[in-house]
């Protein structure tokens, strides 16, 4: 499977765009770091990827055609803020069973407490709340996992705990792996290769990045 941005552009509202013509793909297996300075638009860019937001410009397509609507979507995203991607009205264990991702392995190897299933997620605190989003992440129909700056606010123990279980998951089922991130340490170790988003977006950045008309610049 292949998934693909094709002349993506993107503007919240009438706002300035953010993204234009960005043109991006990667296959299933692969693990590649998105990267680029703050504001840049990576995070804008994994959510017109997980179908969050809708391109105003181009389109994204896997296998070359539109991704469904309906139904679980084959790529997931797992944000920066967990707070913001779980129903606050269930309770943990409700929110895994919905995905079908009540697996007691996962659950273990996530470091999550038997006693966390019955809290509400206002209840657990942001790492605990993260290991649920990335165990709910690994549902069967999951083809590329899109990992926003997803271990940003965790303690290095609980880091390293959250990248071993998902980078072992996606070995072994061939999952496709984009990691925005600012720590080129963690980009270096984790994947196969990068894409830095300032040289792959033609908007504003052209002067700053020294290129002039005819530069040729945008595909990945
Ligand atoms: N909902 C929104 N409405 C309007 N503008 C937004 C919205 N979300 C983001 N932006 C703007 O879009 C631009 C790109 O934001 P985005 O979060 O995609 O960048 P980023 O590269 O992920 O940044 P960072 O590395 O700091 O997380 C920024 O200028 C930001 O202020």
């Amino acid at each position: 499977m292949r998934l693909e941005a094709k002349n993506l552009g993107f503007r919240y509202g009438n706002g300035p765009w953010i993204l234009r013509d960005v043109n991006f793909s990667m296959e299933e297996g692969e693990r590649v770091g998105l990267v680029g300075p703050s504001g840049y638009g990576k995070s804008t860019l994994v959510k017109l990827l997980a179908g969050y937001l809708a391109p105003c410009e181009g389109e994204v397509l896997l296998d070359k055609k539109p991704m469904v609507k309906k139904g679980v979507c084959p790529v997931q995203l797992i944000y920066q803020h967990p707070e913001k991607a779980i129903n606050p009205r269930w309770r943990m264990k409700k929110v895994l069973e919905e995905s079908g991702m009540y697996r007691e392995e996962v659950l273990d190897a996530l470091g999550i407490e038997k006693e966390w299933l019955e809290r509400y997620p206002r209840e657990l605190s942001g790492g605990e709340l993260q290991r649920f989003c990335v165990a709910r992440s690994l549902f069967e129909g999951t083809h590329f996992l899109l990992a926003d700056e997803m271990s940003t606010m965790l303690d290095v123990i609980t880091q390293a705990q959250i990248w071993n279980l998902m980078l072992g998951e996606v070995e072994k089922r061939n999952i496709g792996l984009l990691t925005v991130t600012h720590n080129m340490a963690l980009a270096e170790q984790v994947c196969t290769r990068t894409v830095n988003l300032a040289l792959v977006n033609h908007i504003k950045r052209a002067e700053e990045s020294g290129c002039k008309d005819g530069c040729e610049y945008g595909t990945v």
